[in-house]
């Protein structure tokens, strides 16, 4: 479908950050969306502001269909969407200092104190604005919930990194969102809030380069072990991975198995192949399912040829 055209997979590109000027094959201002949910925004900021380049995160897939659509039908050539999460990504696959701005509209601001976590505007996520942030870069959240507007507006005051606008309530904007509008005809406020960044944080990155993410070349087998892997919780530091399920192949000798890996608070489930080449047991990853490449990923690769290696 030739609208689908917008969509990039960050997990298939080879080298990050991402050269975004080689994606979008143009030099450009970058400017961010997170959660753009049916993409009205983005499509009119994009159809206004042709020399710059927009990058949309949205974690609903519905929505990015719907939104691809949006901007097919506008013709734009200067938009791409990732559907994953905008906190992790944003802060691997843009390099220091690179993005002019980032807008944030209607999140959900995740009220109850177990679901904390999904909120966009955490501590971390202040620390990733820091580093990717250009300097006078700014980021606008317009929200419909007043504490939530004031919870993050005194976490970036409190914050040497940005300069804080006062809270605008009741703003008007020349585009409208699908929940501006919504919320606007229940009569809510609204509230924008501006931050600009005025220095340099430095934040950590995990994604590894595409060369140290190893295949493992093992002489010979001990298939018991393999058996034996199962549900056993592995981990090194900050790196945990459980392998989940075993699948063995009735039509050569391979064996697949389903691993779940956490670098932190930052998960990931995918396929790990075992499979037999003339002489030698081959150890990689399994396409189908290509995880970012963190050290969670490569330890569990390792771990898991060492564990069955014939010694
Ligand atoms: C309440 S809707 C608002 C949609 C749109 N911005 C608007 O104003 O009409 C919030 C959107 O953010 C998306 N979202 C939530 N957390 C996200 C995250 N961490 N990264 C990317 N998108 C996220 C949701 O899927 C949802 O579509």
């Amino acid at each position: 479908m030739k609208y689908l055209k917008y969509s990039i997979d960050p997990r298939k590109e080879k080298n990050v950050p991402i050269n975004w000027e080689k994606i979008f094959e143009k030099k450009g201002e970058l400017y961010v969306e997170i959660g753009f949910g049916g993409g009205e925004y983005m499509a009119e900021m994009a159809k206004k502001n042709p020399e710059a380049n927009f990058i949309g995160f949205e974690t609903s897939l519905t929505a990015c269909d719907r939104a691809q659509k949006k901007f097919y039908n506008y013709n734009l050539n200067n938009v791409k969407i990732i559907n994953h999460d905008a906190r992790f990504c944003i802060r691997e696959l843009f390099a220091d200092n690179t993005i002019s701005k980032i807008i944030v509209n209607f999140p959900c601001p995740w009220p109850k104190k177990k679901h904390e976590s999904r909120r966009i505007f955490v501590e971390k996520f202040r620390k990733t604005l820091s580093s990717v942030l250009m300097i006078n870069g700014s980021m606008e959240l317009a929200t419909d919930v007043e504490w939530y507007a004031k919870e993050v507006y005194e976490n970036f005051k409190l914050d040497d990194h940005f300069e804080v606008e006062e809270i605008v309530e009741n703003f008007n904007r020349p585009i409208k969102t699908r929940y501006e509008k919504k919320w606007e005809e229940d009569n809510r406020n609204k509230y924008l809030v501006k931050i600009k960044k005025i220095k340099n944080g430095n934040e950590n990155r995990i994604i590894l380069e595409e060369n140290d993410m190893p295949h493992r070349h093992i002489k010979d087998i001990n298939i018991e072990k393999i058996t034996e892997l199962l549900n056993k919780k592995f981990q090194f530091e900050n790196e945990t991975f459980v392998i989940r399920e075993i699948f063995e192949s009735k039509i050569k000798e391979r064996y697949v198995l389903k691993v779940f890996t956490s670098d932190d608070d930052f998960t990931q489930d995918f396929f790990v192949n075992i499979v037999k080449r003339e002489e030698e047991w081959l150890i990689k990853l399994e396409q189908i399912t290509t995880p970012y490449r963190t050290p969670a990923v490569k330890y569990a690769i390792n771990k898991i040829a060492e564990e069955i290696e014939v010694k």
